[in-house]
């Protein structure tokens, strides 16, 4: 019998949600951003849709943060002042005209929404699971932009987007996160760590679903047919 374990927690979490990141890395807006036949509008959609995320995104750092020792929470408020950065400085957003009241004007979609909703119940659950719902944006786009490392595009603003996920300080905090998510595994209970395989699968599914609804431009209307 194969004996092999892993006995990482964030092992685990890997394997469970490998299938669907798989989905994500070969999902038709990556392999068209890659072609160049992704229609622009479709990327400013993304782009919205995801500075909307990211702003609940920082936030949630933060109310995730003060649920915890302040040992641990020193870290996410540390990831979250880097990430702070980013989001108001997004070269991206100003190559495509990209301006900051259009994103606030632009309604959020709903698997953004749920996607946020998400993460935000985890706090009420424990916050061990939060910091769990937390990890697959890291750990996904980590993934990516492995893969992206060898892509290339003919659009240069698309090239420029697979570019801004070649850096090392993203990988060393991907790192971090996944020690602080062991740590909180190892200290907490049976049932707090079903809460958060739960929390971090769920995510692992929003973030497939962030992809269709950039490329069907979902609205709240679909939820109607
Ligand atoms: C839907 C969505 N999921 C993940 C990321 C990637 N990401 C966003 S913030 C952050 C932490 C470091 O900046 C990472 C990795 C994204 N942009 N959009």
């Amino acid at each position: 019998m194969n004996e092999a374990k892993t006995n990482k927690f964030s092992d685990q979490l890997h394997q469970a949600a490998a299938p669907l990141w798989q989905k994500s890395l070969h999902h038709p807006f990556i392999t068209e951003l890659a072609s160049g036949q992704l229609p622009l509008t479709t990327f400013r959609y993304y782009l919205t849709q995801d500075t909307k995320y990211l702003e609940a995104f920082n936030q949630l750092h933060e109310k995730t943060a003060a649920l915890l020792p302040s040992s641990q929470g020193e870290l996410l408020l540390r990831l979250a002042r880097e990430a702070g950065e980013d989001v108001q400085h997004n070269p991206i957003l100003l190559q495509v005209d990209l301006t900051a009241g259009q994103i606030r004007q632009a309604p959020i979609a709903p698997n953004n929404y749920a996607y946020i909703t998400h993460m935000e119940h985890q706090l009420s659950l424990s916050p061990a699971a939060a910091v769990a719902g937390l990890l697959p944006c890291y750990w996904l786009y980590d993934e990516l932009a492995d893969y992206w490392k060898g892509q290339t595009s003919p659009i240069p603003v698309y090239q420029a987007f697979f570019n801004s996920y070649q850096t090392a300080g993203f990988n060393n905090s991907t790192r971090l996160l996944i020690g602080l998510v062991d740590d909180l595994a190892a200290e907490n209970s049976d049932l707090v760590k079903e809460q958060m395989l739960t929390a971090f699968m769920r995510s692992s599914r929003y973030e497939l679903g962030f992809w269709q609804m950039a490329y069907t431009h979902q609205t709240w209307d679909d939820l109607e047919n």
